[in-house]
């Protein structure tokens, strides 16, 4: 028993562990090469970079957000990079009349879709909660509510391709934090839905792929604006952050953990005097 304790069962452990991480495919750019991707809130951020990443690898890539004129450019650079091909529809996630037009032009003009990456989120405000149950409908609106009509919408194309839905979700979305308090709901609901739909697909045979990606501090133009000065730890790069997030989509993960080590310790806030002051939601909340 002492002998089976002490050896085998440590052996047995690394075998196992060999066998997992072995089985596993390694990340190639060339598996993205003519692939057809919609990546929503690709006109900032960790969105933008997800879009010239994918243009580098050979993508087609169907960009969206509400600012045309960002999104123009987000086309062009990518159309510079090598992409497949680049297009845009620009609209808000609040309004249907997006969702329908973004699935009509990957049927009609990309032949499908290979990936979807719901990605973009509305502006909050990052303070103690202000009982603005206003707020919280819109921000579930468009951070839940239309990643899930998206997902409807696509899935027969992600079907008829095997693809692969990629939802871009937070630390704040796992577990309760201050100041996050609507934002963090609207991410704990998307790991409910997509969480539970990857069981079903997976009890009915549906060979599409559910990533979801829980991310830290990303240094994002409007997370620096909003939080830099109040957290200790230090930003991730938006860069290695978008393509950490294609690479996990790519090779079907289930999660994405994307700076979770930094990002566990230290989470305190700057200034032992600090407190939120009360415009600061208001400056950043639309
Ligand atoms: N940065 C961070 O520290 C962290 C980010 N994340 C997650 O990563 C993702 C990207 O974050 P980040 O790059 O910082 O975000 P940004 O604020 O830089 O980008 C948000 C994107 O969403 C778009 N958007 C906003 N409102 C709407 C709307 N109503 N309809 C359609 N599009 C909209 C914006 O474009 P436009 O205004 O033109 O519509 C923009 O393209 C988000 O899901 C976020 O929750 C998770 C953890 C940490
Ligand atoms: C629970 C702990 C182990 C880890 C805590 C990590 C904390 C510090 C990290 C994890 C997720 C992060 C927030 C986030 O997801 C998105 C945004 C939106 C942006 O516009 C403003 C910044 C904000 C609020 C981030 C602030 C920092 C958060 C809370």
């Amino acid at each position: 028993m002492g002998l089976l304790q002490k050896i085998l069962i440590p052996v047995l452990g690394l075998v196992l562990a060999f066998c997992f991480y072995s089985s596993r495919e390694n990340f190639k750019p060339e598996m993205l090469r003519g692939k057809r991707v919609i990546v929503t809130g690709a006109s900032t951020g960790i969105g933008e970079q997800m879009a010239y990443h994918l243009a580098r690898m050979g993508a087609h890539v169907l960009v969206t957000a509400r600012t045309e004129a960002k999104l123009q450019q987000v086309v062009e650079r990518c159309r510079a990079l090598g992409a497949g091909s680049a297009r845009l529809v620009s609209g808000s996630m609040e309004d249907v009349a997006t969702t329908r037009q973004l699935v009509e032009v990957a049927e009609t003009e990309l032949g499908g879709l290979d990936m979807l990456i719901l990605n973009h989120v509305g502006k909050s405000y990052f303070n103690y909660f202000d009982g603005d149950v206003g707020h919280v409908q819109k921000l579930l609106n468009i951070n839940f509510l239309s990643y899930v009509a998206m997902t409807v919408s696509a899935l027969p194309m992600l079907k008829r391709s095997g693809g692969s839905i990629v939802v871009v979700s937070s630390m704040a979305g796992k577990v309760g934090f201050p100041f996050t308090v609507p934002y963090s709901a609207t991410k704990f609901a998307l790991d409910g839905f997509f969480s539970s739909l990857r069981q079903e697909f997976s009890i009915q045979s549906v060979n599409v792929s559910i990533t979801l990606c829980i991310l830290g501090f990303i240094d994002t133009e409007n997370a620096m604006r909003a939080a830099a000065d109040v957290l200790l730890t230090s930003p991730a790069p938006k860069e290695e952050c978008a393509l950490e997030i294609i690479k996990g989509g790519t090779l079907r993960q289930r999660e994405v953990y994307y700076r979770y080590a930094s990002t566990k310790l230290p989470l305190l806030l700057t200034h032992p005097g600090w407190s939120p002051s009360p415009d600061l939601g208001k400056a950043v909340t639309n």
